[in-house]
């Protein structure tokens, strides 16, 4: 997970200012070091449009090792035989995911210290703790918890790894892994930028400074 962490993408069609192929393409090469396939809300494609992006921008991580997670759909994320899967609170129940999904990375929504000591029951290979910060991109994001937040779960001695999620940006990305993040997770810092390998440059270099 180490290696996974630091720098995860989350993109679908609906957050992306560019071409998504080409923005997925240039934050690889910006350094990226997860990405997550999150077709979802408004303007997202369905159907088999949805699972023809989903090849295409799965093909492009696999040409770079980069590791392929699918949001929610676990029967897109078994069809196209995804490397994981991420599912919230309200998604289908952890213990299902864990046995239908056939890839081997679990990752779970998490909002509240509860809630981390629940996913730390199961066999979950991370938790996306957030929103830290306010954001635009989650129509229905709950109330930001803040840095801090992610110290307060590790103080109670959860050490499930975590990447911060929400409205993180290369001018507050450092308090997330200050605060004790394996990496951080966004959004449309690199899928609005109009130079998506130099965001995720410049996120990426944050990340070994903080
Ligand atoms: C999927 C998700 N979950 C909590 S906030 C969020 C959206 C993150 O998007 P951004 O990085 O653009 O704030
Ligand atoms: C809601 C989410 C929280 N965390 C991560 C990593 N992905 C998501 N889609
Ligand atoms: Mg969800």
């Amino acid at each position: 997970m180490k290696q996974i962490l630091p720098l995860y993408f989350i993109m679908g069609s609906q957050d992306c200012k560019l071409d998504p192929a080409f923005t997925l393409t240039e934050a690889i090469k910006g350094g990226i070091t997860c990405f997550q396939f999150r077709e979802k809300g408004p303007g997202s494609l369905q159907g088999t449009e949805k699972v023809a992006l989903g090849r295409k921008l799965q093909r492009i991580c696999r040409e770079s090792n980069i590791p392929f997670i699918v949001n929610d759909d676990i029967e897109l994320a078994n069809t196209l035989q995804a490397d994981g899967i991420h599912v919230g609170q309200d998604d289908m129940p952890i213990e299902e995911v864990v046995h239908k999904f056939v890839g081997n990375i679990i990752g779970l929504s998490v909002h509240t210290v509860e809630e981390a000591k629940q996913a730390a029951t199961h066999n979950i290979d991370y938790i996306g703790v957030g929103p830290i910060f306010p954001t635009g991109t989650k129509k229905d994001a709950k109330k930001p918890v803040g840095a801090s937040h992610i110290h307060t779960i590790r103080d109670a001695g959860i050490s499930t790894p975590i990447v911060g999620i929400g409205g993180i940006t290369k001018q507050n990305a450092h308090h997330v892994i200050q605060a004790g993040a394996e990496g951080i997770s966004l959004i449309s810092a690199i899928s609005m930028s109009d130079y998506p390998q130099l965001a995720a440059k410049q996120l990426k270099a944050i990340l070994t400074l903080a």
